[in-house]
């Protein structure tokens, strides 16, 4: 008897020990308050029924900076709506530790010189080389709809929202990716859903095999030609071709650059995802749909030499798409509402970071700091109404804080360091004229799309579950060119 209670007393002894070696740390000077969590696990289960509801409420209490512990690891917030540029230029704060994670734990490689690989395929998606990409898959997008999709003037067609997605436009990019090819995008689009509900899980660490599902969808998308076959192809994307040649002088390997290509995939697919939310909350919204077709038809107007005939094709040069002020303000409210990005960075050093209002805080070592866009996204005191979907809300409209301070970057759905920002917006807006100029659509009776709030920490949140819709195409409607 005496044995086991002094067995019993070494074992709660060491738990104790273990636990303020693991789990607790005492607050130094300067650092940012440390939010009261559950003993063990911290914050995570509030942080993962509703981030930004638990971040809000923590921002009441604890003001614009303050700290979570998820498990073991600590996590500053930065709730402060300023704190953008600040943030992305505080040297020690770093996202090469960031992306490795994602790269080792989700796609299972390594890059032996990352800086030089993205800021030399970064260059692919800028100018000229944008221009050629955006040609492909304008091309992509028609040749798409006319193979997969039902083209019928008289009838209407039935199909999920998201796989008319997925035929279109996952099709479309996916085929300006790796350059044209035979090749089942719907099993590749289905295999990356399922990847992607295990996605969080394999970023924070938990290991693949736990997850019998995403170990055969990954099967499934790494189904992919050679790096050697895929560069020989004279329209594979160059940003593609460049990472893949680098790779390659790298003496990475055949099954690494595999690796590397899905992460091409993954953020294409995020394009792919917003894709589906903008057509989704103008189905929605009838004012919405309304103000859409008017800017639609008014251009096409404008550009006409002869309004009677529908004969004529008419040509719209990238930077008018760019700047149609109603599809802007959809497509700027479709990031606020949807996206559901970390901007997460590793802490060098320890750090002290200055705020907005000139208040100084430490940030420790080795810590992870953040700033949460869809907290801000949803901040009542900038946004009126933060939940509701108002498609003119960005025209020629500015942003204040409470103290009525303008707030520069409202919207940081690409974070700060994403290199393929204008390409993949271009490409979302002619997805988006594209189907509208030529097709007419509506939800079935009753349908509707949800956010899937588990899925926060993605960039783009997917719906609970598709909806269905019917299609048919327009009469009398140009032919749109994109110059
Ligand atoms: C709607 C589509 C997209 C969304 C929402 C998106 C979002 C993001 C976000 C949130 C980040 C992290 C940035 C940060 O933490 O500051 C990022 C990084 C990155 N994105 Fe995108 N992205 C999209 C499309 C693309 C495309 C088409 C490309 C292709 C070139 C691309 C290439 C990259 C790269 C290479 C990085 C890593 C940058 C680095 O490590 O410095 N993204 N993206």
């Amino acid at each position: 008897m005496a044995v086991f209670m002094w067995l019993a007393a070494l074992l709660s002894v060491t738990l104790i020990g273990a636990y303020f070696k693991i789990f607790y740390r005492k607050r130094r000077p300067g650092e940012p308050t440390i939010a009261d969590g559950h003993f063990l696990w911290g914050n995570g289960e509030e942080f993962n029924t509703h981030a930004v509801e638990f971040l809000h409420k923590c921002k009441k209490t604890l003001g614009n900076i303050f700290t979570i512990r998820l498990l073991n690891q600590h996590l500053t917030i930065v709730m402060d709506p300023h704190a953008y540029e600040s943030f992305h230029k505080q040297k020690e704060f770093d996202f090469d530790p960031i992306q490795k994670q994602v790269n080792m734990n989700v796609f299972s490689f390594e890059l032996k010189d990352s800086q030089k690989l993205i800021k030399g395929a970064s260059k692919m998606v800028r100018g000229n080389y944008m221009a050629n990409s955006v040609q492909n898959f304008v091309n992509n997008v028609h040749l798409a709809t006319e193979e997969n999709l039902i083209c019928n003037k008289d009838e209407w067609s039935q199909d999920g929202l998201r796989l008319f997605c997925a035929k279109t436009m996952f099709d479309s990019l996916y085929q300006t990716l790796f350059g044209r090819a035979e090749v089942n995008t719907l099993k590749m689009y289905h295999d990356f859903e399922v990847y992607h509900k295990y996605f969080n899980f394999l970023w924070l660490g938990l290991p693949r095999k736990m997850f019998p599902q995403a170990c055969k969808a990954l099967e499934g998308l790494v189904q992919q030609p050679t790096p050697d076959e895929l560069i020989k192809r004279d329209d594979i994307s160059e940003y593609m071709r460049t990472a893949i040649k680098m790779l390659q002088d790298l003496d990475q390997t055949d099954s690494e650059i595999i690796g590397h290509n899905l992460v091409y995939l993954h953020v294409n697919y995020n394009t792919f995802r917003v894709g589906f939310w903008v057509l989704e909350y103008i189905l929605q919204h009838p004012e919405a749909y309304g103000a859409i077709m008017e800017e639609i038809d008014d251009m096409v107007y404008a550009k006409s030499s002869n309004n009677n005939s529908t004969e004529e094709d008419v040509s719209i040069t990238t930077h008018e798409l760019e700047r149609l002020p109603v599809l802007e303000s959809i497509v700027q409210e479709t990031f606020r509402l949807s996206s559901g990005v970390f901007m997460v960075r590793y802490v060098n050093g320890d750090t002290w970071y200055t705020l907005s209002d000139g208040s100084k805080h430490l940030i420790r070592d080795g810590d992870r700091v953040a700033i949460y866009p869809p907290a801000l996204h949803k901040d009542p005191e900038v946004f009126e109404n933060p939940n509701e979907f108002k498609y003119d809300r960005f025209i020629d409209a500015k942003f204040h804080d409470k103290n009525g301070a303008e707030i520069k970057h409202p919207i940081i759905g690409f974070g700060s360091l994403c290199p393929g920002k204008r390409y993949a917006l271009i490409q979302l807006k002619w997805f988006v004229l594209y189907m509208l100029n030529r097709f007419e659509f509506e939800h079935l009776e009753g349908e509707k799309a949800e956010l899937d709030f588990q899925y926060h920490g993605h960039e783009i949140i997917p719906p609970k579950k598709d909806v269905q819709i019917r299609y048919r195409e327009l009469s009398n409607r140009r032919t749109l060119c994109l110059e």
